[in-house]
């Protein structure tokens, strides 16, 4: 993922290309790594799928491969099924593992926040209870929480690159057909003229508002919009409430060697996804 994210110098001049970093040259060895990983997992399935007693799992894959049979008008063949798991796995992991990571790192920063967070759970799940997906919209400030995270540190920062299929005109200002066209989540989910102390992280704000990252307002698009909005956005919320909800429902956390919420480095470092710096590194205590 970082060697995705890298600037590549030689980018500026498609013509020549130019791979002076090796960049493109690790990406296409980690692909085929990829690739060849995919390869192993579609030949056991198959063979599984080969035996008479097999009992169909309907996960991911099971349903590719049932389409791919079916014959549908767009072939559905290897090449494609593999290239469908290599966006889930690329779209799925890191954006899920790095807005946990930002909601705790957050959390950590702001003690009332996370105070107030426990006291929700505590009161709706009920102490020595798990968290299980059917609470989550009992549970409004967890969710603004989420929204929150979403809103300061969304994980493809400028989405993913668009070309303009037309000359649209967008408030007298045009923009050509085939321009690549970069949408800056990040700075609208901090312009000040939409947000009230922006750079403040202030679940608050979302208690009592209709606002959602559903594609629906403009403001908070973390997850984009329109017909390529990303796909995963059901299974990436449940994921996220049910995770940040257990652990901060089931553990109490400290940061490690004496850094305090004020001393904690929430810098964020350049690449295709918002990845924060310095990783958190953090405690669990048992409650
Ligand atoms: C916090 C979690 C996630 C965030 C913030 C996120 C965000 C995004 C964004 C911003 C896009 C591009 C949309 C656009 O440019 O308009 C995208 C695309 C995509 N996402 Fe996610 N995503 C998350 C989780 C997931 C999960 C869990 C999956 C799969 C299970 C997934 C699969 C994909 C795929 C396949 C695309 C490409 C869709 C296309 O090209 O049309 N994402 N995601």
């Amino acid at each position: 993922m970082e060697e995705l994210g890298k600037p590549n110098f030689g980018d500026n001049f498609p013509i020549a290309n130019l791979d002076l970093q090796g960049i493109r040259r690790r990406v296409a060895i980690l692909f085929r790594k990829m690739m060849d990983l995919f390869d192993k997992m579609l030949n056991e399935r198959m063979e599984l799928r080969r035996m008479n007693d097999y009992i169909s799992i309907d996960d991911f894959l099971d349903i590719l491969l049932q389409l791919s049979h079916q014959g549908n008008s767009e072939k559905l063949d290897r090449n494609l099924i593999k290239h469908l798991i290599l966006d889930s796995v690329v779209g799925a992991i890191e954006t899920t593992t790095s807005t946990l990571e930002w909601a705790m790192a957050e959390l950590l920063q702001n003690p009332k926040v996370l105070q107030e967070a426990r006291g929700e759970l505590k009161q709706i799940i009920g102490e020595g209870n798990l968290v299980e997906e059917s609470n989550i919209t009992c549970l409004p400030y967890l969710q603004a929480i989420v929204k929150e995270t979403m809103r300061l540190h969304p994980s493809f920062p400028l989405l993913l690159p668009k070309k303009a299929e037309a000359d649209i005109e967008i408030h007298s200002f045009v923009i050509p057909k085939g321009t690549q066209l970069l949408i800056n989540a990040w700075a609208i989910g901090r312009d000040p003229k939409f947000w009230e102390v922006p750079d403040l992280f202030r679940p608050e704000r979302f208690i009592r508002s209709e606002m959602d990252v559903k594609g629906r307002d403009f403001g908070l698009i973390p997850f984009g919009g329109g017909r390529r909005i990303c796909p995963g956005l059901p299974l990436a919320i449940r994921m996220l409430h049910l995770m940040l909800g257990g652990l901060i429902h089931s553990f109490d956390w400290k940061l490690e060697n004496n850094i305090t919420p004020e001393s904690l480095d929430m810098k964020d470092k350049y690449g295709l996804f918002l990845q924060k710096a310095q990783p958190l590194r953090i405690i669990p205590i048992s409650n």
